[in-house]
């Protein structure tokens, strides 16, 4: 592989963005590189580099393209939409239509309100529950990344996590106060807590964490902050900017039969452009301006070119939901059971988490990684080198050990086998480190 072009245009990055990328994780710094390969395009499962190298691709931009990259449909719909005009100031009728659509795939939504990241939809889903309750208090999960705004940034997860920190700088203290943090999983915590403080306006949770490498969840869990959530007249929020969409068409309160009050979502619906949205029950919802005094607004929410791929994409996960979505789980099951095979080959042990089209390779002795500690004790050594022999083949796998591998409806067999062949000379290389 040639990385030189990538090598170079680094160089130039770092004299005029931050670390010379537009958000830490591209960076690759934690998996022994001093450079990141800059994308050129893609198409499919397939990502080519500025140097021109062909990497099957399990980043999948973080999680939009389920269809796969530049899938047809999708681009013909933003085609039509670009040659329309890229932004008005004014609503269109697209925007009723993906709204219409997501309502139909979740219940729990009544009203949807777009807006331009997930970021923005977590950030404005915490201050409706503040309003709705009059409390003060958040609860999140270790771990757990619900994008960057300040309340949201304590003991939070992803890009964080891969630099070494929880709690970004630059947070006031009365702002890291309000956010209160407990380990995943442990209700009798949450219980605990509960007990001790009135005032807390939301639980805000990844029903399926993620950003600390996938945490598998247990039902119960989700059942009793539900439950406790109603006791304690707090409202439930399920931080769906990934799962949404993606481990089931109605997200993981669809597959978990849990329902949450507010739901936020990104990635997905916005077909891999810039969108995301909040939305929950009308008592809620119409607390939001104009209606209401609880403010948000965006010159570029529901942006017609995200709401149109946002709507192609999700009515062609609609027309193949009963096939789609088991065949993803599928794929992960071929690649992680024989990923398995592979780690006893070579007496590498790795616990991997997985949850519909999503995956983690834990490098760990232990059989369960549950909570953050468990993410924090794993092997970032053997996760560089398999990180680093993948890349040298064709494989673009996330470049940190608390982030997921996506699977998309593009991967085929043959990207699988492949895939698979690589990581037996991965694996064999850690074997002898
Ligand atoms: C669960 C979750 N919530 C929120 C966000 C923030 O979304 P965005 O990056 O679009 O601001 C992300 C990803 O970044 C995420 O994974
Ligand atoms: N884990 C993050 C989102 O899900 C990765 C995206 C980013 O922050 O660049």
């Amino acid at each position: 592989m040639r990385y030189e072009n990538s090598a170079e245009i680094f160089e130039k990055a770092k004299k005029v963005i931050p670390g010379g990328v537009n958000s830490p994780v591209r960076a690759f710094g934690s998996v022994n590189k001093s450079y990141p390969i800059f994308a050129k395009k893609a198409k499919g499962s397939k990502i080519w580099c500025e140097d021109d190298n062909e990497y099957i691709d399990y980043i999948c931009s973080w999680g939009p393209m389920i269809l796969g990259h530049n899938n047809e449909r999708v681009m013909a719909g933003v085609r039509e939409a670009i040659e329309d005009g890229s932004s008005f100031g004014l609503p269109t009728k697209m925007e009723v239509e993906l709204a219409e659509l997501v309502i139909k795939c979740y219940p729990s939504i009544e009203k949807i309100r777009l807006t331009t990241s997930g970021t923005e939809a977590t950030m404005a889903a915490v201050r409706l529950a503040r309003a709705y309750t009059k409390k003060n208090k958040i609860l999140k999960f270790e771990g757990c990344y619900h994008g960057h705004s300040d309340s949201l940034m304590v003991k939070a997860g992803s890009g964080l996590l891969t630099d070494g920190y929880q709690d970004s700088n630059g947070i006031t203290q009365g702002t890291i106060k309000d956010t209160l943090t407990l380990p995943f999983g442990r209700m009798d915590l949450v219980k605990e807590l509960f007990e001790k403080d009135d005032d807390i306006a939301c639980i805000i949770m990844e029903p399926v964490p993620a950003n600390m490498g996938i945490i598998e969840t247990d039902a119960e869990f989700l059942k009793g902050v539900r439950e406790l959530c109603t006791a304690k007249n707090s409202v439930l929020i399920f931080d769906e900017v990934i799962s949404g969409f993606r481990l089931a068409l109605g997200g993981a309160q669809e597959l978990f039969g849990v329902t949450p009050d507010l739901t936020t979502l990104g990635k997905i619906i916005g077909g891999g452009y810039p969108v995301g949205a909040f939305g929950g029950k009308n008592e809620l919802m119409d607390m939001i301006a104009p209606v209401g005094d609880v403010y948000h607004a965006g010159t570029l929410s529901g942006n017609p070119v995200s709401v149109r791929a946002g709507y192609e994409t999700i009515s062609e996960l609609l027309e193949n939901k009963d096939t789609l979505y088991k065949e993803l789980k599928e794929k992960v099951n071929y690649i992680t059971s024989n990923i398995e095979k592979i780690s006893e080959k070579h007496n590498v042990p790795v616990c991997i988490n997985k949850q519909g089209s999503l995956f983690t390779i834990f490098f760990t002795d232990k059989d369960e990684i549950k909570t953050l500690d468990d993410v924090i004790e794993t092997d970032t050594e053997k996760y560089a080198k398999y990180f680093n022999v993948m890349l040298d083949s064709g494989v673009v796998t996330p470049p940190s050990k608390y982030e997921a591998h996506f699977v998309s409806a593009a991967h085929t067999k043959d990207d699988m086998d492949k895939t698979l062949e690589i990581m037996d000379k991965a694996f064999e290389e850690i074997s002898k480190m």
